[in-house]
């Protein structure tokens, strides 16, 4: 309890301390720097704040956006706008009415580009940013065509007191960022930019989740917009021209600006590099192409400066504290709680499944299987390579809605329902593949999955049951096999009717196999759900599984009690023929 207390204080108190510290340096500098450097300052911070905003669309929802500058350019033209029209109120209020209109404009944007993603989303907001040049070229700001200018609000009206009024708004922007990122929205971002299918089958919705990134990340390049105009007076439509749009990008990949402070450096050398060409005597265009060259860098490499800080951080606690990222499952079978399980199934009917069949043109992968799992209970699906398996599970889950027959939960049909709706309606899978976000700690990764409000305890205790490393452990820390573990742990949190385990031992030595087994068998009684297991380990399967359902070239060779099943002369013929295992 106290620990989950220090947590959370921590999680509030930290961004707090930044920010007052912050604030305090954005004082000292407002007074202490010479003038030019004030004005510097000040587009060091206009464009970390846009930077910002790139961190959470690219950096933490993996999506490719190259028109930053054009909702920089709605911020832009509200402010212009209000001040032409002397709109009640002032600058402050006339910014954060440009962030919320980009956030809106943001969403309209995103709304085509959900189903887009890799060099077709960069090719559409690149699109998005040309065509918005081209509309500016032509209307203008409100009023620069009149040379009225943009009034600095009466309380910054000076370079130096309005270079502390953008402090204040990048410390603002800061703390929403973070918050946002330390909550369930920032577990989706990250979730969806490794595993659309992980996020869909945690019950978070894909669309949303991009649509929140894609809003937030406007908005924020809509305030800062709406600052740069006030700091110069009038909005020119070349400040937000494509490239500078593309520079932008590169700099937030190279930096990784979903790390605030990254953002800040980010910011800091967007002036700089300019500032040093100039000071050298070359062109400042020749920036582009110091932004291109660290863009190829850091793109081939596949990581970013502000990553490699950390993880070189990291590496170095890791050293000192000898923390080892790895689950110790097999350590845990003297638990007392890895005694035998009471049978907890009721008998009755939770998932029936009638005559799904699933084509893949001319493949049949599933051919009218029919079978039932019954309440608190763990049925073994099982079947050689290309039997059927995973189809079903990807069938059962919403994934493939070309199936026909039917499927129920508990007497109510799911046929046809969405991955996400199926998830809340209580069927939950886990993956073959790795989908588990390696840029999550453990914690915000099961809080995620969850969909429920829960107690650090509680996470803990689960977590401990099958031998995971601790909440607070860095998901990029931990071997595969574990994240495995992982994600069945996060899934039995999130509490569903049944869950559905897609191989979840593969890269688990043996002992953690017999250790696993162990575990899995108490599931039903301790939280109430059902199991479908696939697992080519037969050990595995015939310590755990009560039931079972044979599959062949996806079709039913049996299904039904385990010994019944195993006696089978098909299944002893067809699938374990010639191997000696019964
Ligand atoms: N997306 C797809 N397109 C075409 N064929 C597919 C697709 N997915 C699966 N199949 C085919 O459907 C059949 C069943 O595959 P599935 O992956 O469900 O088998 P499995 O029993 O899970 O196998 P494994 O144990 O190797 O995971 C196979 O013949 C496979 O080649």
């Amino acid at each position: 309890m106290l620990h989950a207390k220090t947590f959370a204080t921590s999680r509030i108190g930290m961004p707090i301390v930044a920010g007052t510290l912050a604030i305090v340096a954005g004082l000292i500098l407002s007074l202490a720097l010479p003038g030019y450097y004030v004005f510097l300052g000040t587009s060091a911070i206009v464009a970390a704040i846009s930077l910002l905003g790139l961190g959470v669309v690219t950096g933490s929802a993996g999506m490719i956006a190259l028109c930053q500058l054009s909702f920089a350019v709605i911020g832009a033209w509200v402010v212009s706008g209000l001040n032409f029209i002397k709109a009640p109120g002032d600058g402050v209020l006339w910014i954060v009415v440009g962030g919320l209109a980009a956030g809106v404009v943001g969403i309209l944007v995103g709304l085509p580009a959900l189903r887009l993603r890799g060099v077709n989303l960069a090719v559409v907001t690149l699109g998005f940013a040309a065509a918005m040049h081209l509309t500016l070229t032509k209307f203008q700001f409100p009023g620069s065509t009149t040379n009225v200018r943009v009034l600095k609000p009466e309380l910054f009206s000076t370079d130096r007191s309005f270079f502390f009024l953008a402090v204040l708004f990048l410390v603002a922007c800061g703390i929403v960022v973070y918050a946002l990122q330390h909550s369930r929205v920032g577990s989706g971002w990250r979730s969806v930019a490794f595993s659309e299918r992980g996020t869909a089958s945690a019950g978070g919705s894909v669309r949303t989740t991009k649509l929140t990134a894609f809003a937030v990340s406007a908005a924020l390049a809509g305030v800062s917009g709406g600052l740069v105009t006030l700091q110069v007076g009038i909005a020119s439509p070349s400040t937000f021209a494509p490239l500078q749009s593309l520079a932008l990008y590169v700099l937030a990949i190279v930096a990784g600006s979903y790390l605030i402070e990254m953002a800040v450096f980010g910011g800091i050398l967007w002036v700089l590099i300019p500032e040093l060409l100039k000071k050298f005597g070359v062109p400042q265009d020749w920036g582009f192409v110091v932004f291109g060259l660290l863009g190829i860098q850091a793109l081939t490499t596949n990581s970013n400066l502000g990553q490699d800080l950390r993880n070189l951080w990291a590496k170095r606690v890791q050293k000192r504290t000898g923390t080892l990222a790895h689950g110790s499952l097999a350590h845990a079978l003297g638990h007392p709680s890895a005694a035998i399980a009471p049978d907890a199934s009721t008998g009755a009917p939770l998932l029936e499944v009638s005559n799904l069949s699933v084509s893949f043109g001319q493949v049949k992968a599933l051919t009218d299987v029919s079978f039932t799992v019954a309440e608190n209970s763990i049925m073994g699906l099982i079947g050689p390579n290309g039997a059927g398996k995973s189809t079903m599970i990807d069938a059962l889950t919403g994934f493939l809605p070309q199936h026909t027959g039917t499927v129920t939960l508990a007497g109510e049909s799911v046929t046809g329902q969405t991955p996400v709706r199926i998830a809340r309606l209580g069927i939950r899978r886990t993956f073959q593949q790795d989908r588990v976000p390696p840029s999550l700690t453990i914690e915000a990764y099961v809080r995620f999955v969850a969909r429920r409000s829960v107690s650090l305890a509680e996470i803990e205790q689960t977590l401990a049951f099958f031998g995971c490393p601790p909440a607070r452990t860095h998901l990029r820390q931990v071997d595969v096999g574990t994240r495995r573990l992982v994600e069945v742990a996060a899934q039995i949190v999130a509490k569903p009717r049944i869950l559905l385990l897609d191989e979840p031992a593969a890269g688990l030595s043996h002992d953690e196999h017999l250790a696993f087994a162990q575990r899995l068998l108490q599931v039903p009684a301790r939280f109430g759900m059902s199991i479908l297991l696939i697992e080519h380990d037969l050990d595995l399967v015939r310590t755990v599984c009560s039931t079972m359902t044979v599959l062949n070239f996806g079709e039913v060779l049996a299904s039904g009690d385990q010994n019944d099943v195993l006696a089978d002369p098909a299944v002893l013929k067809a699938y374990m023929g010639e191997t000696e295992m019964i």
